[in-house]
Parts: structure tokens; C-alpha cells; sequence
């Protein structure tokens, strides 16, 4: 039998590849008495040509509340962990569906890292998930260098002044309001934001097109990855400082390069609903 490294097993790690409107995953169950991977397995797992590949890593494991099915961490393709994962929710509500350990209709709950939501598989398929409510204030996100929050943040990015909107939705994101999704600069703006001092612990960066009040057009440049096919929590993110821009309304149709995420927000001081699909791609066993 294979060490697998920093499992705290030896045994070969099975895994499911799956995949929400495009942000891809490899989803590994720890129910047993695996340990969390480390970064350098994540980052093993995730390489697009020498491992698996996949955006994030999830790990499925023993509830942390009475009223949970289970808990689930997140893990970045460089081995970082994070807070919120929008469509790994939803993928990981899909494979204790698959598994029966969640029911195929009516709410569960889950905990994730920054508490627990609740999940519920839709008639057609799809997974609508609990968000939470959007924290706009600085210190939550977390900013520094500002006392209150301000819309929008107007910040030096490699030599450019840019008008940033940022917001907590359990994790941080940043977002720029552009004419066309297809021209921005993601790669400039991403990773320059990305190393701002105003973003400790970094952030998501979402630029965003708006094409009515129901509809907007959305690309993610991710903490710990780079750029995505999707961003649930950045989809969220997006609708929120562009309602409270009085730009959109508080049900949205979110489409990013792999699929379309439908968002509401019903008022400010209540959580945001995200619903998308989750697909299963492949099964495998990791014996690296
Ligand atoms: N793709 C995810 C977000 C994953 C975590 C993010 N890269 C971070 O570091 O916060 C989503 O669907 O929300």
C-alpha cells in the first residue's frame, strides 16, 4: 500500500471529481479517521497536468453541530485554506444526496467553516444554498487602512487609480464594475489587488458587466488559484455592492465563462440565496 501523504492514512484516498457552472473540484471524505490534507497534497491533487486538477479541494467530515449531516473545509489549488466556497456547497449538498446520507427533497443543514447553512436539492436538479448576509464593514472583510466602509474604495492597483467595491461574504472579495467582461484586465487587476496591503489576508477580485437589472455577466479572478470558470461566493458578492449601488435588483441572474448562478437578496439585513447546479464528472482513487 502507497503512503498518502499527510492524510494520516495509508491507504489510497478515493475521490470524487465534480464541478459547479465550471469551478471544478476534487471532493475526498474524512468521515473515517483521515486527517485534512496538507497543502502539499492539495496542491499535488490540483495540478492541472501532474495531478487531478481542480480549482479546489473539499473535504467532507463528521458534523460540528446537532443538526448537521456533516461539515466541509475548503482548500485552494495552492493549499490555502478558505472560509465560503459557493459552489462547493452545493457540490458537496449533491454528493451526500448521491451518497443517501441527505434527503433528495427539503432542506439539511451543513457546517462550513464560518458556521453552519442550510442546503436544499430544487425539483429540477439544481441546489439552492444559504449564504449568509454580505458584511460590507472593513474590519470584517477584512481592510485595512479604512474605518467605515466606503462605496467605492478608490485604490492604486500597479499603477492604475481604481474604483473597488469590497465586501465579506465569509470570505473577501473585490469587485470592478467594467464595460466588458471579455476586455478586462484580470491578470493585471487580479493579482494586484490580490497584493494590496489594503487586503491582509487577499482577496477574490470579480470584474463585473451589468446587462439590465436581472442580469449581469461576471468573471472571478480567485484567491488561491487565479482565475475560475465560476465563483459562487463572488457571484453573491457582485450582486451585493451592485444592489446596494442601486444598479441591480435582488434577484439576479449571475452568468460567469462555465454557467449561469441565480442570486436574491431579499433585503440588506437578510442572507443571499444561491441556486446553481452541481454535476459529478469522474471517480478515482489518489495513490501518489
Ligand atoms: N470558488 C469558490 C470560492 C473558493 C474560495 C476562494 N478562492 C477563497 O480563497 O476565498 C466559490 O464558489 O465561492
Amino acid at each position: 500500500m502507497t503512503e498518502t501523504a499527510g492524510t494520516g492514512s495509508t491507504s489510497a484516498l478515493p475521490f470524487s471529481k465534480m464541478h459547479g457552472a465550471g469551478n471544478d473540484f476534487v471532493v475526498l471524505d474524512l468521515r473515517g479517521d483521515r486527517d485534512a490534507p496538507q497543502p502539499d497534497l492539495c496542491r499535488a491533487i490540483a495540478h492541472r497536468h501532474h495531478g487531478v486538477g481542480c480549482d479546489q479541494i473539499l473535504t467532507i467530515e463528521a458534523p460540528r453541530t446537532a443538526a448537521a449531516i456533516a461539515s466541509y473545509r475548503i482548500w485552494n489549488a495552492d493549499g490555502s485554506s478558505s472560509q465560503q466556497c459557493g459552489n462547493g456547497a452545493r457540490c458537496v449538498a449533491a454528493w451526500l444526496v448521491r451518497e443517501g446520507s441527505a434527503p433528495a427533497a427539503g432542506e439539511f443543514q451543513l457546517d462550513s467553516p464560518i458556521g453552519a447553512h442550510t442546503v436544499q436539492r430544487l425539483g429540477d436538479g439544481r441546489y439552492r444554498v444559504n449564504m449568509g448576509v454580505p458584511e460590507f464593514e472593513p474590519a470584517r472583510i477584512p481592510m485595512v487602512g479604512f474605518d467605515a466602509a466606503r462605496d467605492p474604495y478608490v485604490l492604486p492597483v500597479r499603477g492604475s487609480i481604481m474604483p473597488v467595491g469590497a465586501v465579506s461574504m465569509g470570505n473577501p472579495h473585490a469587485l470592478i464594475e467594467v464595460d466588458d467582461i471579455d476586455t478586462a484586465e484580470l491578470d493585471l487587476a487580479g493579482p494586484g489587488l490580490q497584493d494590496h496591503p489594503a487586503f491582509p489576508e487577499s482577496v477574490n477580485v470579480g470584474f463585473a458587466q451589468i446587462l439590465g437589472r436581472d442580469r449581469i455577466r461576471l468573471r472571478v479572478y480567485e484567491r488561491g488559484v487565479g482565475e475560475t470558470l465560476a465563483c459562487g461566493s463572488g457571484a453573491c458578492a457582485a450582486v451585493a455592492i451592485l444592489a446596494r449601488r442601486g444598479l441591480v435588483d435582488r434577484d439576479v441572474k449571475v452568468s460567469l465563462p462555465g454557467g449561469d448562478l441565480q442570486i436574491s437578496w431579499p433585503t440588506d439585513d437578510q442572507p443571499m440565496v444561491m441556486t446553481g447546479a452541481a454535476a459529478f464528472v469522474f471517480e478515482g482513487e489518489w495513490n501518489a
